[in-house]
């Protein structure tokens, strides 16, 4: 039996540990080969594999980005479709798929599933908006980045008397936000499931300013407030033909100042979040997860992904994942919002 592992949508900390979990108990207990699809479903198309064995792993668990590479390749457009896919496994000899990646490539997952090919998955994303896992690895890393990037804001923006804003990823939830906002004691916490007025914001921030502090905002990049309909994009479409996000932050700075007059400085977090080594928390899940969906392929558990449902590693349909996305609930919200001003 052997297995293509890929991953696809953008990368996260944790994708390595999961492919040295899964090669490593894959070969040494469910007497398992590899292969890596190279750049997603991209290589699954083009046949672009390289070799996977114990030795092609040995320490990449604290490892950023991806071995295999990455990319939002549709599996579905150009060269030949299911049969051309079907035609190039079966000449390489490869029997199943391991698909690492978010809703998008669980989506095509399932399609390519109920197309007759055998595939399970592994949920990934730095944003935790996928339902029916309690959490994603890479989520925690990235709250960890943000939470010590507003730490280093908040001395800087103290010395200065200033407000700070500090953007965050999170292009449908706030989950990002919320956590490093919370963690870095923010007096202010700006998510796409909360239209929030710019009177409101203005408010938290004089309040803060008042009782001699330095405002520290924190707004997740899918964030609008009430004058806004779309949230804030100037950097064209993805490969997907989604609008690229960020730039909110920079946009909000200058109307604060404007309306309360305290000096108000932007920084975008961007990509730093996703980059640089897992923390315990992820490699720990990570590795777990793989381990997990190697016994997932041996049990022929085709059309599904494992997840973490409390401690315990769990197994879902992908139709269940794909559902809807894991919002920040409204009660999430309110506890933290007592924090604010
Ligand atoms: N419904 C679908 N059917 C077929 N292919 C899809 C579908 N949705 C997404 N894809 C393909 O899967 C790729 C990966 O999806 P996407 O770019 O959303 O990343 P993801 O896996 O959701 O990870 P993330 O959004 O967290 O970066 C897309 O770029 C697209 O080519
Ligand atoms: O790296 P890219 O392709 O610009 O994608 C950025 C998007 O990916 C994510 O990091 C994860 O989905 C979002 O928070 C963000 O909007
Ligand atoms: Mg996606």
């Amino acid at each position: 039996m052997t297995i293509g592992i890929l991953t696809s949508g953008g990368d996260c900390p944790g994708l390595n540990a999961v492919i040295r979990g899964a090669v490593l108990r894959g070969t040494e207990i469910n007497g398992q080969d590899f292969v890596g699809f190279r750049d997603g479903w991209r290589g699954v198309v083009t046949s672009d594999i390289i070799e996977l064995n114990r030795g092609t792993v040995r320490g990449i668990a604290k490892q950023g980005g991806t071995i295999l590479g990455t990319s939002r390749t549709n599996p579905f457009e150009g060269s030949g479709g299911v049969e051309a896919i079907k035609r190039n496994m079966a000449e390489r000899g490869i029997d199943s798929i391991i698909a690492i990646g978010g809703e998008g490539t669980l989506a095509a997952a399932k399609r390519l599933t109920d197309a007759g090919l055998k595939i399970v998955g592994v949920p990934k994303t730095v944003d935790n908006d996928l339902d029916a896992t309690d959490y994603t690895f890479g989520f925690d890393t990235a709250v960890q980045i943000a939470t010590d990037a507003m730490d280093r804001l908040r001395t800087t923006g103290e010395a200065h008397s200033r407000c700070m804003v500090a953007e965050v990823m999170g292009r449908h939830v706030g989950w990002i936000a919320l956590h490093s906002g919370m963690a870095a004691g923010a007096h202010v916490i700006l998510i796409p499931e909360q239209k929030t007025s710019i009177d409101q914001i203005c408010d938290w921030v004089q309040k803060a300013f008042d009782r001699g502090r330095g405002p520290l905002v924190v707004v997740a990049e899918g964030f609008m407030p009430d004058t806004m309909d779309d949230p804030h994009s100037e950097r064209g479409l993805d490969a997907f033909g989604r609008p690229r996000l960020g730039g909110i932050g920079e946009r909000l700075a200058p109307i604060i100042e404007e309306r309360t007059g305290i000096e108000t400085r932007a920084t975008t977090l961007g990509h730093i979040q996703r980059g640089g080594v897992p923390t315990a928390f992820d490699r720990v899940l990570a590795t777990r997860l793989g381990m997990a969906v190697s016994d997932a392929v041996r049990d022929e558990r085709w059309g599904r992904m494992v997840a973490l449902h409390g401690t315990n590693i769990a197994h879902v349909d992908f139709s269940e994942a794909l559902g809807k996305l894991k919002t920040v609930p409204q009660d999430r919200y309110d506890e933290a919002a007592v924090l604010f001003g």
